[in-house]
């Protein structure tokens, strides 16, 4: 028996795909009762990277094996680059060698990068097997781990080949984030901003005032979690396939993508989640010269994003980047785009985003031109 520790639930409307996902401390320990209630009988592998396997990975195991669950480790690169196509091979060939059945579950333990990718190859083995996300860094705490959009990346761009395969549960394990360097907690925390600058104003404000109780740990982080997967849930369930208003979930993203490829997901140049804050301080700082909203609300946001140290503009990214044409074509490959025509996410102030159709190439050409020179 464990002593069960109180954790918050949360819950994604989605009918027959409907799940919780519970948020608390040394849920790493639970994770086998809790996986067992919901899908009893299975066998487990789970999927982690180098990083997560040697801090977390023997804790999940022992977790399971206490529920009788029995696991096989898949343990991949850790980084951005392992969301490719070599690396998806190794996890599909790894889950069948382990002769997992479709009604077996993936486990994705670790970052956003390991759920993407073995979310992906959940999807696709036996046409989709079971899946459960047990976040271990900040970002998908608070938004990868949620909504079921996984995938790998190409030179092409970003999260170009993946389908939807929404998990059965999440455990977002609140204690496994102190052992995150410091630089991956802050990229996360860009994520979690960016749900206050989409509709949630005053969330926006409280992270203003307790951001530095958040990175400290304890009551306001995890209320913060707790607020981004809500916000997240209630989207995705208005929304499960980015018919609609799920494109404001990609605030920031439209620029940020673009940069990630173009720096070839190198993480020591630029990781996602800081790809999403210069992306956003763009987003914001267009929507001003479009006199969409006002230029004080493009400063708020960047002073408050420079202030957690995240970059904001595109001379803050280490290295040399390409002109302004080069990054408009992978803003063309954006899966936004429409009949050819460009989607962003723009703004009209704090909490007010909303989505731009047919925004004219030329215009994002000249900003880019501005931006590059800033
Ligand atoms: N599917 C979605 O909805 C969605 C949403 C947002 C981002 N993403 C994707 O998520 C990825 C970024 O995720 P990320 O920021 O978690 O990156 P990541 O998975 O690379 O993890 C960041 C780094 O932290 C390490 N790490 C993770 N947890 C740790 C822990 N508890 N202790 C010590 N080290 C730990 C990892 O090994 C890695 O080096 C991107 O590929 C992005 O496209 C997907
Ligand atoms: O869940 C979503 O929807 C998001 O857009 C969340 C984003 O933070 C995430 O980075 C997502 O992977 C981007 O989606 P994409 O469709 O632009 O690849
Ligand atoms: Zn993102």
């Amino acid at each position: 028996m464990t002593t069960a520790e109180p954790h918050e639930t949360i819950r994604v409307g989605l009918e027959e795909r409907a799940y919780d996902i519970l948020i608390g401390a040394n849920l790493l320990e639970r994770a086998g009762e809790e996986i067992a209630a919901r899908m009893p009988g299975a066998r487990a592998a789970i999927v982690t990277d180098e990083n997560v396997a040697a801090i977390h990975l023997k804790a999940l195991e022992a977790g399971l094996a206490k529920a009788g669950i029995q696991s096989t480790a898949v343990v991949v690169p850790a980084g951005e680059q392992s969301k490719s196509f070599s690396v998806l091979q190794t996890v599909v060939d790894a889950i069948l060698a382990a002769r997992l059945e479709r009604r077996d579950v993936v486990i994705a333990l670790g970052g956003g990068v390991v759920g993407d990718l073995s979310g992906f190859a959940a999807g696709i083995i036996r046409r989709g097997m079971d899946f459960v996300q047990v976040p271990t860094s900040l970002l998908a705490q608070v938004d990868s781990s949620v909504g079921g959009k996984t995938g790998i990346n190409t030179a092409h761009g970003k999260n170009l080949v993946g389908v939807f395969h929404q998990p059965k549960l999440v455990l977002a394990d609140t204690s496994v984030l102190d052992t995150l360097p410091e630089r991956e907690f802050r990229a996360g925390y860009a994520e979690t901003v960016k749900y206050g600058l989409i509709d949630r104003p005053d969330f926006f404000e409280w992270l203003e005032a307790n951001w530095r109780e958040v990175f400290a740990g304890g009551p306001a982080r995890a209320r913060a979690i707790a607020v981004a997967c809500q916000s997240k849930a209630e989207v995705v369930a208005r929304d499960e396939r980015e018919t609609g208003d799920r494109a404001l979930l990609n605030l920031g993203h439209t620029f940020g993508h673009a940069l990630e490829a173009t720096t070839g997901y190198d993480s020591a140049r630029l990781v996602h989640g800081e790809g999403v804050a210069i992306g956003m301080a763009l987003a914001h700082r267009f929507s001003a010269r479009l006199n969409l909203a006002s230029p004080d609300d493009a400063v708020r946001v960047e002073a408050h994003l420079t202030q957690v140290g995240l970059p904001t503009k595109l001379s803050d990214i280490p290295g040399e980047l390409p002109d302004a044409e080069q990054l408009l074509a992978y803003i063309t490959q954006d899966k936004k785009v429409s009949r050819g025509a460009l989607t962003f996410i723009l703004t009209r102030g704090i909490g007010q985003s909303f989505i731009a159709k047919d925004v004219p190439s030329s215009e994002v050409l000249t900003f880019l031109r501005d931006s590059l020179a800033r």
